[in-house]
């Protein structure tokens, strides 16, 4: 039996971070010598900072499908995502075939919130790799202003987890863009948090009839 190929799906809200943390993983790897190839599974992605080996875009573009079967934007990524869902076994395994199985494949993600918490498109897509003998890994981006405040803070939590839930992967989080903020020790609060710190924060700035529901997510 061949050994499992190596691959992470990249994940997070739009604006997250996913596409300037592929292109530096790219780099890095380019600097100690390891094959990376990254993969462009955005049907809207327009600009790239990293070179793109495999892209949707050649399966399907949100352009064409918005002009042609008239779609808003969240209708017509979903319909291109499902495109390549019944595509997986003649396009994609098309492409899977140019690279070796010590590659490494990264595979850059739209940033729609629904595609990772209740729509199965990812989680099938997911399956699909595992079937096709590889290991795959989720990394999912947060914007560290996520961490500056206690609401933010279970927002972002809360859709993380939703994540962790429905891909059932190895799943790591990664605070993104924490140049832009201006006291760490912030951040540090946040990364081991007492419950009964973020309870008696959240119940501070929310009014008493909330307070048991405070309780319920601080806990969880
Ligand atoms: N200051 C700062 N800006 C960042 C950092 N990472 C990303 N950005 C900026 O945040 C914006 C969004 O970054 P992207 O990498 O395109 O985010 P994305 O998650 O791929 O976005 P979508 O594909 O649209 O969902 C861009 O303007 C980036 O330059 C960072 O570490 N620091």
């Amino acid at each position: 039996r061949r050994p499992p190929r190596r691959t992470s799906l990249v994940i997070g809200p739009a604006g997250s971070g996913k596409s300037t943390y592929c292109s530096g993983l790219y780099q890095h790897c380019e600097t100690v010598g390891r094959r990376i190839h990254m993969v462009n599974l955005d049907p809207a992605a327009e600009h790239f900072s990293y070179p793109v080996s495999t892209d949707i875009r050649e399966l399907i573009s949100l352009d064409d499908v918005m002009e042609e079967l008239g779609m808003g934007p969240n209708g017509g990524l979903i319909y291109c995502m499902e495109h390549l869902e019944d595509n997986l076994d003649d396009w994609l395994d098309e492409q899977l075939e140019n690279y070796l199985d010590d590659d490494y494949l990264v595979f850059d993600c739209p940033g729609q919130i629904e595609l990772f918490t209740h729509v199965p498109v990812l989680r099938n897509f997911v399956e699909y790799l595992k079937r096709k003998n590889f290991t795959v890994c989720a990394v999912y981006l947060l914007d560290s202003q996520f961490v500056s405040d206690v609401t933010k803070y279970i927002s972002g939590c809360m859709a993380s987890l939703s994540a962790m839930i429905q891909l059932e992967l190895p799943h790591i989080n990664i605070l993104s863009k924490m140049d832009l903020v201006s006291n760490k020790k912030d951040v540090e609060d946040y990364l081991n948090p007492e419950a009964q710190v973020l309870l008696s924060q959240l119940n501070r700035q929310m009014a008493p009839r909330f307070h048991k529901l405070n309780k319920a997510l601080a806990e969880l």
